[in-house]
């Protein structure tokens, strides 16, 4: 694999990947691409290597083995001083949130443009100020996270996750725990992401929520690859 090709229209690929913390293997031997643009589910149950295969993809844990390229980035030889230039790249939605407690929803958001360089303070309040509105949280931007409900915390996750307007998506079970108005909506702003142009990885062992919509899914468990099913491109978002 070559991480350089220009006309490589794959945006992930991963090649024989394995993840293990001491003996015990949490992902095992995967191998998949993803393209540029692709909407798509990783699924499984508990402890099949989700959480795990979201964090390799952003570096929060190193693979054990195997080759990994993320936009023309290889991760199996990439130094520390690279991380940030690939976590610039990559918007991530925790599964618990990780906002931090003693900033406001606005501030929140702000400091991953802060991070990401942008120096005036007018596009930064600007760009926050739309991503808030987006996901119905302009009446909270003052708020701190522990006066938010869990929709609204997951909705605030979300716009930090898209303000950088980064190339891929990573959502780690965003609607867990949601009422299925607010998942709705959750799900309506990673649509929103994917149709201005991001890769969208979302993960979830919620069924009900796969079916609703005609994408590819890749099948997890025990840390396996056991099913990746191709879906329709454009019958992404429902
Ligand atoms: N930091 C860690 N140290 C040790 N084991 C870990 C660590 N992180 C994950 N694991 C193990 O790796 C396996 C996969 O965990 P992972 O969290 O990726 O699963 P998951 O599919 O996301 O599960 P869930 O749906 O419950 O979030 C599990 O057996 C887990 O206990």
């Amino acid at each position: 694999m070559t991480p350089t090709d220009p006309l490589d229209n794959r945006i992930i690929r991963f090649y024989q990947v394995s993840k293990h913390f001491g003996d015990s293997w949490a992902l095992h031997d995967l191998s998949f691409d993803v393209e540029t643009n692709e909407f798509l589910f990783i699924t499984g149950p508990s402890g099949a290597g989700k959480s795990t295969l979201i964090k390799l993809l952003y570096m929060g844990e190193r693979m054990s083995s195997g080759y990994a390229i993320v936009d023309g980035m290889n991760l199996t030889r990439m130094h520390r001083r690279q991380i940030p230039v690939l976590r610039r790249k990559i918007g991530v939605i925790f599964q618990d949130f990780k906002l931090i407690a003693h900033l406001n929803v606005f501030q929140n958001v702000a400091l991953v443009m802060e991070a990401a360089g942008f120096k005036s303070r007018t596009e930064i309040r600007r760009r926050v100020g739309d991503l808030l509105e987006l996901v119905g949280l302009a009446d909270q931007a003052k708020a701190y996270p522990p006066t938010l409900s869990g929709g609204e915390k997951q909705r605030a996750a979300v716009a930090r996750a898209m303000v950088g307007k980064p190339k891929i998506i990573l959502a780690d079970e965003p609607t867990a725990s949601l009422d299925p108005d607010a998942a709705e909506r959750v799900l309506r702003l990673l649509c929103a992401a994917h149709s201005r142009g991001a890769t969208v990885l979302i993960t979830t062992h919620d069924r009900e929520l796969i079916s609703r919509f005609d994408t590819r899914v890749i099948r997890l468990q025990g840390g396996r690859q056991v099913d990746d099913a191709a879906g329709n491109a454009d019958g992404v978002c429902p």
